[in-house]
């Protein structure tokens, strides 16, 4: 049989077992012209044999599940029993025939069943992805629901999965098809301007759709100034950085709750970045610790500290930590310190940075020290007995949730707390559409300069205008995506 022929489907759609032993139940998937056969081969003894069909008796009736044994074709070996279950094209995720078992969730049980599947000559394991690649292409979903499939599936906060589900349900799609969709009726006005140029129109027609454009390019622009979705996405960047010493791999263990760096009384001790992803109050974080800040002539501190600084440049939200004594109990000026690390650079922002005066448990009540420092609020804390570590991470979590574009405590668990959000427009969530709206936005501008003068020609406008919703149907995947559905669905892994 050929690879073409082949082109059912199969794939184990739950996790695999870990080494400590599998999940209760394991889901196997399969989709295809032939999905039906598969199942009347795998649950009816001798089917398979008698070369049975999908009108063989012993099918069940689509969304019903029903016990069934799972047998190995070849000689009828029974593998397990379980549910098997069938959903009948198109109403199915891919838009095909697709066939469910549900068997229990051993490596044992899993591996021949698997085995067993394998054996079916019309079938064969799925790339990843490709459940969902073909429920696309079966117009099943949008590329950008696709997407959020995959992000819903990788979801490790509250806030991430809300965000994600709200993609699979369409609101960027809409969005992005909303837009295409007024693009194309300027564009209708153009080409009629094309194909009936006698016409007496009060005015240019050019000149008539530039305020639907220039509306949907502050849209567009406004779309893509908002950082919060690919924030959300990725997770919240954190940087801790100041001199060394003064305890920063200390806090990070702190917060991370493990030994994630090394501490140790010898300044200079962490060269590279070290990343700890959290949860903080729903919304997900990256914290990094990084080297201390000093001259050095060690090549190697140099580059951990070249590498500190670009973290810290590019970080949402930067910590600095500065000691307020050393490790003899010797009080240290700490706000000249803090004033040198501000100093040394240039990314610093009064909305999000703190600085941490570290080491309180060394510190006299009596040195309460400036409040704020060229803007920036400080807090002091102790990374070594823990104290006024909650206040930060209270402080944290309402910098992230605005930096997400959340009321703080948007997260806690109160009915519909996020509803608010809800209703906005679903921002920006992945560098793919950042490129397309970019895109959109200078073809324009580019229609927009054009047709300014009012005498430009309807065919110079129109083809910029084509261009621009052009961008936005590859988002969506309405035109020329062939190209790109391997790269997206690459990502994803085998099952989805
Ligand atoms: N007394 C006291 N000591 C602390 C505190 N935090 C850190 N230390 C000590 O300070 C020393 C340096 O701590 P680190 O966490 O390694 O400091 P660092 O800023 O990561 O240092 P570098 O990586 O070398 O830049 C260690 O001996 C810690 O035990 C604190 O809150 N109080
Ligand atoms: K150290
Ligand atoms: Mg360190």
């Amino acid at each position: 049989m050929t690879d073409a022929a082949r082109n059912t489907i199969y794939a184990l759609a739950s996790a695999l077992p870990t080494r400590s032993g599998g999940a209760g139940v394991a889901v196997i998937r399969l989709s295809g012209p032939r999905a039906c056969d598969a199942l009347v081969f795998l649950t009816e003894p001798g089917a398979f044999a008698r070369g049975g069909s999908a009108r063989d008796p012993a099918l069940p009736e689509p969304r019903r599940p029903v016990l069934r044994p799972f047998l190995d074709p070849a000689n009828g070996e029974v593998i397990d029993r379980g549910l098997a279950m069938r959903f009948a094209a198109p109403r199915s995720y891919t838009g095909e025939d697709v066939v469910e078992f549900h068997l229990h969730g051993g490596r044992a049980v899993i591996d021949a069943a698997l085995a067993a599947i394998a054996r079916l000559p019309f079938c064969r394991l799925a790339e990843p992805g490709e459940f969902t690649r073909r429920a696309f292409e079966h117009g099943k979903l949008d590329l950008t629901a696709a997407e959020g499939v995959a992000d819903l599936v990788g979801a490790e906060t509250a806030a991430q999965r809300r965000q994600a589900l709200r993609q699979v349900d369409g609101a960027l799609g809409r969005l992005y098809e909303a837009w295409r969709a007024s693009l194309l009726r300027a564009l209708a006005h153009l080409e009629a301007d094309i194909d009936f140029p006698d016409e007496d129109l009060p005015q240019g027609v050019a000149e008539a759709v530039r305020p639907e454009l220039a509306g949907l390019r502050s849209a567009i622009a406004g779309h893509l100034a908002d950082r919060r979705g690919e924030r959300l996405r990725d997770g919240v960047s954190i940087a801790i950085v100041g001199p060394p010493n003064a305890g920063k791999s200390s806090l990070l263990n702190l917060i991370a709750q493990r030994d994630a760096a090394i501490v140790s009384t010898v300044a200079g001790t962490t060269r590279d970045v070290i990343d700890v992803h959290l949860d903080l109050d729903g919304y997900p974080v990256t914290i990094a610790d990084t080297a201390g800040l000093r001259r050095s002539h060690d090549p190697i501190e140099q580059e951990g500290v070249r590498r500190a600084r670009a973290r810290a440049e590019t970080a949402d939200l930067r910590l600095l930590v500065v000691p307020a004594a050393d490790d003899d109990g010797q009080a240290l000026d700490w706000p000249a310190l803090a004033h040198d690390a501000i100093a040394a650079l240039s990314t610093w922002s009064p909305d999000t940075d703190l600085v941490i005066v570290n080491k309180a448990d060394l510190l006299g009540a009596a040195d309460p020290g400036p409040e704020g420092h060229h803007g920036i609020a400080s807090m002091r804390l102790s990374a070594r007995t823990g104290a006024g570590v909650p206040e930060l991470l209270g402080r944290l979590g309402a910098t992230v949730a605005t930096l997400l574009g959340d009321a703080p405590g948007a997260n806690d668990p109160a009915p519909l707390a996020a509803s608010d959000n809800m209703l906005a427009p679903p921002p920006l969530t992945r560098a793919r559409h950042r490129e397309a709206l970019a895109d959109c936005l200078a073809a324009l501008d580019r229609a927009l300069a054009a047709s300014a003068d009012g005498v430009a020609p309807a065919e110079l406008v129109a083809e910029d205008v084509r261009l621009a919703a052009r961008a936005l149907g590859r988002i969506t995947g309405r035109v020329g995506v062939e190209d790109l559905l391997d790269v997206i669905f690459r990502d994803f892994c085998i099952g989805k």
